[in-house]
């Protein structure tokens, strides 16, 4: 479904993408760790359309999108969250999950609406559907995040530390909706920082240091893999 072919991306000397080769299938679901900087987010914005790499290819359902914009990616099914949510203040929830639906689903009328209620009841936000985004606090707002980004009706969605910030039983909740959302078959690329958020959610682990692979495979035996506990965990052995 998503291929990356040796995608290399620099910004001055910092490389964020080293040659970087991943495959994710339809209905996938794949957590991605890795120390701050590793390039997770970048991966993100290689993969959406918000960079584009130095060198390397991006295809997505057997074609190259490597320039196709953020809205042609999204219309094409690839959905994203980013790790600071940005709704329209000003609009309220329910309008701001409608815009989503509009732009990048290029659904109209009762249809969007209908998309918008929808996303809405599965992300526990329709009792705020009237409110407007700049008075949510933050769980609504990871909440309305995740919703603004399902309603683009997207096959791949990216999720950018949506747990992140959230106590424990509201990451419970979040992990709920993304469980439901995939139910239809929904991949997932799933950054995360609160790993066990991630665990029980998906079964491919990959994790990111300096722009390249350093695990990919089953969580617990990437967790458990030397190379992945040095860089992202700083411990070689059991510790
Ligand atoms: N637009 C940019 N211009 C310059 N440097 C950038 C840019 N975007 C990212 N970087 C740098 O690239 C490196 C990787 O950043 P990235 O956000 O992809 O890492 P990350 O793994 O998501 O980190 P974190 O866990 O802290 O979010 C960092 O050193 C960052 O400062």
């Amino acid at each position: 479904m998503l291929e990356l072919e040796r995608i290399t991306k620099r910004f001055g000397r910092v490389v964020v993408a080293d040659d970087l080769s991943l495959q994710v299938g339809p209905g996938d679901a794949v957590g991605v760790v890795g120390p701050n900087g590793a390039g997770k987010t970048s991966l993100f914005g290689l993969v959406s359309g918000d960079l584009s790499p130095d060198s390397g290819e991006v295809r997505f359902l057997g074609r190259s999108v490597t320039r196709l914009d953020t809205a042609g990616r999204c219309r094409l099914g690839i959905g994203r969250t980013y790790q600071v949510p940005r709704p329209f203040p000003e609009l309220t929830v329910l309008e701001n999950v409608l815009v989503a639906a509009q732009q990048g689903a290029g659904e109209r009328g009762r249809a969007a609406v209908a998309t918008a209620r929808a996303v809405l009841d599965l992300a526990g936000l329709a009792p705020l559907a009237a409110r407007r985004a700049g008075q949510l606090g933050l769980l609504q707002r990871k909440r309305l995040e995740l919703a603004r980004a399902l309603a683009t009706r997207p096959t791949l969605l990216l999720l950018d530390e949506v747990a992140g910030g959230l106590t424990d039983p509201e990451v419970a909740e979040l992990v709920e909706i993304v469980r439901t959302a995939r139910a239809d078959g929904l991949a997932v690329l799933w950054i995360e920082h609160v790993v066990r958020a991630l665990t029980s959610t998906v079964e491919r682990l990959i994790c990111l240091a300096g722009g390249r692979l350093v695990g990919d495979g089953r969580p617990e035996d990437v967790l458990a893999s030397r190379a992945v506990r040095e860089v992202f965990l700083g411990t070689p052995g059991g510790a």
